[in-house]
C-alpha cells in the first residue's frame, strides 16, 4: 500500500483562509499606528500570493508622534493630523519589498481616499479590498470610487471567512511550555499579552 496513504494524517481544518490571512494582517499593522482615533492598516500582495507591502496610518519619518498634533477639531488647520498623517494606503506601497506593484491586490480596513486611489492606481494595482466604507457618502470616497472606476481597478467588500482571530501570546507559552520540561521561568516577561483581530468595521 502507498504509504502516503497508508500513514496519512488529515489537515488541520480550522486554519486560516489567505484573505483572513492578509486582512488580519491589516488590521494587525494597524496596531502600530499612534492616532488616537483611527488606526488603519494596509496590506498589498501579489499575484503569487505573498504579501509586498504593509502600511499603518502615522507621520512621515522625522516628525515625532509626541510633537506633531494628532487633533482633528482644532480650529487652526495647523493643528489638525490631516495636514501632517500620511494615509496606510500610501505607506504600504511606498514600503512596498518587490519592484512592481502591478497586478497586486490591496487589502485594507478603510475605503481609500482620493489621494490614496491616486496612488493606488498609479502603482498598478487592480484591485481593492475593504472592510469598512463608513466614509461613503463623502465627496472623497464618491471621487475615489469615480477614479478606481475610470482606472479599472476593482474594489469589493472583505467577506471574512472566520470571525474572529486570537493571538493570545500567555496562552501560546502555556502551551508550549505544558510540552516541556517545568522549569521555572524567572524573568520571563512577554512584551505583548494579548492581541485580537475581531472583524468588525472601524
Ligand atoms: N483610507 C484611510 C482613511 C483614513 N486614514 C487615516 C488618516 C487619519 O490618520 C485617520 C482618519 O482619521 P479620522 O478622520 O477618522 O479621525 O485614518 C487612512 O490611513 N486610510
Ligand atoms: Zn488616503
Amino acid at each position: 500500500m502507498d504509504s502516503r496513504k497508508k500513514f496519512k494524517q488529515s489537515k488541520r481544518q480550522d486554519y486560516l483562509q489567505w484573505e483572513d490571512y492578509y486582512m488580519a494582517t491589516a488590521f494587525l499593522a494597524a496596531k502600530r499606528s499612534k492616532d488616537p482615533t483611527c488606526q488603519v492598516g494596509a496590506c498589498i500582495v501579489d499575484d503569487q500570493k505573498r504579501i509586498v507591502g504593509i502600511g499603518y496610518n502615522g507621520f512621515p519619518n522625522g516628525c515625532s508622534d509626541d510633537e506633531f498634533p494628532w487633533s482633528k477639531d482644532s480650529p487652526d488647520p495647523l493643528g489638525n493630523k490631516f495636514m501632517y498623517v500620511c494615509h496606510a494606503e500610501l505607506n504600504a506601497i511606498l514600503n512596498k519589498n518587490a519592484t512592481s506593484l502591478r497586478g497586486c491586490t490591496m487589502y485594507v480596513a478603510l475605503f481609500p481616499c482620493n489621494e490614496c486611489a491616486k496612488v493606488i492606481i498609479q502603482s498598478g494595482i487592480r484591485e481593492v479590498v475593504y472592510m469598512s466604507d463608513k466614509h461613503a457618502h463623502k465627496p472623497h470616497t464618491v471621487a475615489s470610487k469615480d477614479m478606481l472606476t475610470a482606472a479599472g481597478v476593482a474594489f469589493r467588500k472583505f467577506e471574512p471567512k472566520m470571525k474572529r482571530i486570537v493571538i493570545d501570546f500567555e496562552d501560546i507559552d502555556r502551551q508550549n511550555f505544558s510540552q516541556l520540561p517545568q522549569t521555572p521561568q524567572k524573568d520571563h516577561h512577554p512584551i505583548i499579552t494579548d492581541t485580537l483581530v475581531s472583524f468588525h468595521p472601524v
